[in-house]
């Protein structure tokens, strides 16, 4: 029932909202027009074919000079070379402004993607997005190049078609016409059924896709959980099941094209019978039944045709729903004004929160510390406490359902989102780097650093040594094509990355995988020495490292149960933190 009414809703408003995306052909209209221009020449040339070949029939039969039939035949060698220049001109006319319009809405697309808040990407599955977007792109690729063309040229011969048969013959067309809309009727109707599969099909390929594509992503874990025979099965289920949708859809396709056949076909006989019968010449004849021929292909594309259009209808409708999401509000960030400059002092006051996925659950309630410019917290507790949510608020990924968040004694809302965010860095537990260099890597901190820079920050990250001992140096490729580093060691990138940015705020998601204890020492150090100065926030799985830490705060469903030093919460009898404590010592 929905599916039927926001098919509805394509028809009537789709068709609007599907011009919005002439803004990107906008800039290349002189070409664009140039192109229709050529493509009515060269369609008009086309129709211009069954008539002049009827003349060349003309000419032979009823005894004409050779001159005459010449001339019929040089015309008609004219009229195809210049369907032939003007075809060619026009697709590449075509071809050109599709893939610069394309270029542009990719470029749209993706820059308003990746501002897109994580709100958005909670409640999406990333390589279904990524493959629909792809996929839509592609449709609206065909669209620009072909189909606009063909539905153009089609209409142009059916009703150019129409008229030259009107001057022919009036009488022989009205019978024509009497069989063809027909159908048309039963074309369009059967057209509509049979796009129903092909678009179940397409759905069904895509959730195989991304089966594909989580599982090669996840492939250390389909592996690990020995579970490959387990996807196999998911997969071949979701393919069969697309391939046995598509028997089904291909079973009405081959009944729809033998209904073209015997219609057209069928049309065709029924013209030449009743033609014959008048006694039209069989010049006239001959191109009255091609004309018919021309007129009943159209036809019959035109339901592939109004079925492409539809099809990168619904497209552009994905891709404008998308465009439409709110955006956050980032800006390219060059100088930070200084009245935005952080001095790290932060207040948290009575925040609550839910994520926009999961209203029901609160996953923080009324929540309140305060951390000095300088000092070094450390958020423990429980798994699901609450510590990473507490630092996605803090870097504005979301914001707070209740209460406030204070950087400086200013409200969090009242900075600019980049600048907030370029002055703080985050050392993540499960560290990602991109398939590039090592030192590109690095230099994801601080884009466009010098060699110098890089090189200060790799050694105050402990990672100088390895990376100094790998023969290509910083212009290792890491990653899927390159070299594999240890856990440590990509903690040890990360840091140098924070190191670069040379963040006010550091925050610090302490890695639960037990590194060797030379790596641990080194990565231990180098956080070390990248607190000092600036205020930081670490959530710490292993108590024993922040003994230190000027406060710690220990978080149990969302509330803050304990604040305090570690000589202060040891003291506490039966307090979690003395309880964790133990629990960690004795284990
Ligand atoms: N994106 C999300 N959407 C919905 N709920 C979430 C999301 N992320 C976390 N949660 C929920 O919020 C609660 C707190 O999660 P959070 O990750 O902040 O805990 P944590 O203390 O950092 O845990 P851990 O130590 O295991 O990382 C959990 O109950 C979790 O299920």
């Amino acid at each position: 029932m929905e599916n039927e009414a926001s098919k509805k809703g394509l028809q009537a408003g789709s068709l609007k909202k599907t011009l919005r995306l002439f803004k990107y052909v906008k800039p290349y209209w002189l070409e664009f027009s140039i192109g229709l221009l050529f493509l009515l020449i060269s369609s008009l040339a086309g129709l211009a074919f069954p008539k002049l070949l009827g003349q060349l029939v003309d000419a032979g039969t009823q005894g004409h000079l050779t001159e005459s039939i010449n001339r019929a035949g040089l015309l008609l060698v004219g009229v195809l070379v210049a369907q032939a220049v003007f075809s060619f001109f026009r697709i590449m006319l075509f071809v050109n402004v599709t893939e610069k319009t394309l270029a542009a809405l990719r470029q749209h697309i993706y820059n308003h993607l990746i501002r897109l808040p994580m709100k958005f990407f909670l409640q999406r599955r990333v390589g279904e997005l990524s493959s629909r977007i792809s996929s839509d792109i592609s449709l609206l690729q065909e669209t620009f190049t072909t189909t606009i063309a063909e539905f153009i040229r089609q209409v142009i011969i059916i009703v150019g078609g129409v008229i030259l048969l009107m001057s022919t013959s009036f009488k022989l067309t009205v019978f024509m016409l009497a069989v063809l809309p027909v159908i048309v009727i039963v074309a369009i109707f059967f057209g509509k059924f049979i796009r129903r599969f092909s678009k179940e099909v397409q759905e069904q390929v895509a959730a195989s896709n991304t089966i594909v594509e989580e599982t090669l992503q996840g492939i250390l874990n389909v592996k690990a959980f020995a579970n490959e025979f387990f996807e196999m099965k998911r997969y071949r289920q979701k393919t069969d099941a697309a391939a046995r949708t598509g028997m089904k859809g291909g079973k009405y396709r081959g009944a729809f094209s033998s209904f073209i056949i015997l219609g057209i076909f069928g049309a065709l006989v029924a013209v030449i019978w009743r033609g014959a019968a008048m006694g039209l010449p069989t010049g006239l004849l001959f191109s009255f039944v091609l004309y018919s021929a021309f007129i009943g292909a159209s036809i019959a594309g035109l339901a592939e045709v109004y079925s492409n259009l539809q099809k990168s209808i619904g497209a552009t409708e994905h891709l404008l729903e998308i465009l439409d999401e709110p955006a956050e509000p980032i800006e390219e960030q060059t100088a930070i004004a200084p009245a935005h400059f952080l001095h790290g002092q932060i207040d948290f006051k009575n925040v609550s929160f839910h994520y926009p996925s999961r209203e029901d659950i609160h996953v923080l309630k009324e929540i309140s510390f305060s951390v000095a410019a300088d000092q070094q917290i450390a958020l423990v507790g429980p798994s699901g406490a609450g510590k990473s949510t507490i630092v996605s608020l803090l870097l504005r990924l979301y914001n707070p359902t209740h209460g406030s968040i204070l950087f400086d004694g200013k409200a969090a809302t009242s900075f600019p989102l980049s600048a907030l965010r370029s002055q703080m860095a985050v050392v993540p537990q499960d560290v990602f780097l991109f398939g590039g260099t090592i030192r590109e890597n690095i230099a994801y901190g601080k884009p466009g650093a010098t060699d110098e820079e890089i090189i200060h920050a790799a050694k105050q990250a402990n990672a100088w040594e390895f990376i100094e001992r790998i023969p290509q140096g910083l212009d290792t490729i890491v990653g899927e094509r390159g070299i594999q580093l240890s856990g440590g060691q990509r903690q040890r990138i990360a840091i140098a990355r924070a190191v670069l940015k040379n963040p006010r705020i550091l925050i610090l998601d302490e890695a639960t995988s037990a590194l060797d204890s030379e790596s641990e020492r080194l990565v231990q150090d180098a956080l070390e020495k990248l607190m000092e100065g600036r205020t930081s926030i670490v959530i710490a799985h292993r108590l024993s490292t922040v003994r230190q830490a000027d406060k710690i705060i220990v978080l149990d469903q969302g509330h803050i149960v304990e604040q305090g030093t570690h000589h202060e919460l040891i003291r506490v009898n039966g307090g979690l933190y003395r309880n964790l404590s133990e629990m960690q010592y004795t284990s």
